[in-house]
């Protein structure tokens, strides 16, 4: 089993919102046992008052990680978002304190998907208005505003990896695709790229949105981008509250201008169970409101729960940060009979060559070194062979000034 510095029954990890079993099963696996798994989110105030004790944190999307939170955190080595987005973190200040943020990128695309090609069937059906109806005893047997959605036109916003399954199911059902990206992609199937946002909106039935949280997206359906679309047609979107203007869309459907919205996250999401959710869209009817469960499928979570506790043990046992989103990537495999030193520092001029000092001063053999850096950032790693007094060797490197954080693994003497 790996040796760290810290040995691993002394490394806490704190998993919130509910993380899969999977996540736990995974990291007992790899010799971590001192996990404490919390169904809920903390708030800022409660981070605050556990973080200092934590090595390893675990979210979703419903926990923020703001730079208060992260300077308070003084003892962590890495977070996991158990989920693909990380706009919850602040990962610019995660990044500035050495702190690797891993995420899922892949698991629950399938998953959102599928529920995107389910609500363009319900949205163009009225099926959710017809059953509130039925429940309240109603019974309204019509066709008006109900059609096939073979030969209509779905226009996706984002045509990264979510984006495109959309269009492969979305086609396979009889749909004309259209897609709008700022990057240019290859059309999948028959699908066919739009020369702009503007365009795509004019010629879509079904509109909906797979794009990052980002300045650009922000508010990027408001109340212009909605008049552009084609009367009586409908809106989902499955990707982050801030994307689109909630007051522009429920304006917009209280005139029938847009006839159906899917909606599963919104700008202010209850950070609670018990806290009250408030929306322009409630008790809009044509609106299917869902809280932000895209990719809260059991073979998303699963997934997850192990892909990202799989990235955590990584850079824990071997510092290996594949897969990280605000770091560097360094990944060396393991040589035997070696000590690994890791450094993580601002990427100052001189820095590898104070690194290689320590080493160098005491006679050690470099067996193997990485170095990755990008403009603010370095992240060394260092194999040395043999006997080596690792605590000393630690000392000195967390003494060079702008080192952010240190760490040895596979020590000589133990
Ligand atoms: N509702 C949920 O539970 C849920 C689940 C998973 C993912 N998501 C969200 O879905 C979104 C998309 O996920 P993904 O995995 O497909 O991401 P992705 O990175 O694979 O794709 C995003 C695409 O959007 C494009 N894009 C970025 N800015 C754009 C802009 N201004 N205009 C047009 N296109 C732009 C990118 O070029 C890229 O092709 C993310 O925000 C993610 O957080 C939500
Ligand atoms: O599981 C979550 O909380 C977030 C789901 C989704 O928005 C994601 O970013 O993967």
């Amino acid at each position: 089993m790996t040796k760290l510095s810290l040995s691993k029954d002394k490394i806490n990890i704190l998993l919130l919102e509910g993380v899969h079993d999977n996540a736990i099963e995974e990291l007992a696996r790899g010799g971590y046992a001192s996990v404490e798994r919390l169904p809920r989110a903390l708030d800022e105030a409660e981070l605050l008052e556990r973080i200092g004790s934590v090595h390893i944190l675990g979210i979703r999307s419903r926990t923020h990680l703001t730079a208060r939170v992260l300077e308070a955190a003084t003892k962590l080595m890495a977070v996991g978002c158990f989920c693909i987005g990380t706009n919850q973190v602040d990962l610019k200040a995660a990044r500035r304190l050495g702190i690797p943020v891993f995420n899922a990128p892949y698991s629950n695309t399938r998953s959102v998907a599928e529920l995107v090609i389910g609500e363009i069937i319900m949205l163009m059906r009225g099926i959710f208005e017809k059953s509130a109806l039925v429940h309240g005893g109603g019974w309204m047997k019509s066709a008006k505003d109900s059609y096939e959605i073979r030969g209509k036109t779905l226009g996706i916003i984002g045509y990264g990896h979510i984006g495109t399954q959309v269009s492969i199911l979305a086609e396979a059902m009889g749909m004309q695709v259209r897609y709008y990206d700022v990057v240019r992609k290859l059309a999948l199937g028959n699908a066919r790229a739009c020369d702009s946002l503007e365009e795509l909106l004019s010629v879509s039935d079904v509109v909906t949105l797979h794009v990052p949280d980002t300045p650009q997206t922000r508010n990027m359906i408001g109340a212009a981008e909605l008049a552009a679309m084609k009367p009586r047609s409908h809106l989902i979107n499955a990707a982050r509250g801030q994307v689109v203007d909630i007051e522009a869309l429920a304006a917009a459907m209280k005139r029938d201008h847009i006839i159906g919205a899917a909606i599963d996250v919104f700008p202010k999401e209850p950070g609670a169970d018990n806290e009250v959710f408030e929306s322009a869209l409630r008790g809009i009817k044509t609106a299917i409101l869902t809280p932000h469960i895209g990719g809260s499928t059991v073979e998303a979570q699963a997934n997850i729960g192990t892909e990202v506790a799989q990235k955590l043990i990584e850079y824990s046992d071997n510092g290996s940060t594949v897969g990280a989103v605000n770091f560097p990537q360094a990944a060396l495999p393991i040589q035997a009979g070696c000590t690994r030193f890791l450094h993580v520092h601002e990427n100052r001029p001189g820095m590898l060559r104070k690194v290689n000092e320590v080493f160098s001063g005491r006679d050690l053999n470099i067996a193997a070194q990485f170095l990755q850096t990008d403009p603010e950032l370095g992240y060394v790693v260092v194999d040395v062979d043999g006997e080596v007094d690792e605590l000393e060797v630690y000392n000195d490197l967390r003494a060079i000034e702008g080192t952010l954080k240190a760490r040895f693994l596979f020590p000589s003497k133990r």
